[in-house]
């Protein structure tokens, strides 16, 4: 049981993931754009964190999906690891999100049906990008393309080293700024990714 007072106003929720649809929603139409990058952390097995810019594509039920690599630095660092954070700010709205949680693949159906939205050159790129690993130059990188374009035809399948990974939070914070850097805080935690209570906490600023 939280020790502290419960959310009201802007942070108002009864389900942590519906409040980051809403605070999602409300970005989408003040950002100028990307509204769903979210800088996302892992660390390497020896404890060196790295962070980088993906798109948030999905907000589950339980859980948040991105689209990646399965061969890029931050997969290897994932797959390993079994975790991730990521945050989220939006300027418009001066407001973050944080989140850290366990990580699965999601290399079934909705990989593929994410690949199939995405356009004809990006699916073909995604089979040409050796990402995260070094490029000769950027004309190997056209020849490459050029390549799989012609192996592939116009409807490549899903690369099997292409697809998204699930993040299932055991924290998340909803951050709004206050006057006077007397922000508002309240982080949701479960004990494990399987839990369905949460508690709620207000944290100081
Ligand atoms: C706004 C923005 C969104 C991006 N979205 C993705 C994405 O969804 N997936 C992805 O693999 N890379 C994305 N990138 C590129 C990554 O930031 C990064 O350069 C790449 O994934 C390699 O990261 P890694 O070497 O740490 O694995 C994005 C970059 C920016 C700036
Ligand atoms: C390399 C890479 N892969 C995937 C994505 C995800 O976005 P989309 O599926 O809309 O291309 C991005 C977005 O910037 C990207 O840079």
């Amino acid at each position: 049981m939280s020790q502290t007072e419960a959310p009201s106003g802007k942070f108002a929720a009864t389900d942590p993931f519906a409040l980051v649809r809403d605070w999602l929603a409300e970005a989408t139409a003040s950002e100028i754009n990307d509204p769903n990058a979210i800088a996302l952390a892992t660390v390497s097995p020896e404890g060196l964190p790295n962070v980088r810019m993906v798109l948030l594509k999905d907000i589950e039920d339980d859980a948040f999906v991105f689209y990646t690599n399965y061969e890029s630095a931050k997969a290897g660092e994932i797959l390993a690891t079994g975790k991730a954070a990521f945050v989220m700010h939006w300027k418009s709205l001066r407001r973050q999100v944080r989140v850290r949680g366990l990580v699965e693949k999601e290399d079934g159906p909705a990989a593929d049906a994410y690949y199939a939205s995405r356009s004809l050159a990006s699916r073909l790129g995604a089979w040409a990008s050796k990402q995260s690993r070094p490029l000769k130059s950027r004309g190997a990188l056209m020849a490459e393309v050029a390549k799989v374009t012609a192996l592939k035809g116009p409807n490549p399948p899903r690369p099997p080293h292409w697809g998204g990974f699930r993040i299932r939070p055991v924290e998340i914070e909803f951050w709004a700024d206050g006057a006077h850097r007397l922000h508002d805080r309240f982080r949701w935690t479960r004990a494990d990714p399987s839990a369905t209570e949460w508690e709620v906490a207000r944290l100081n600023p």
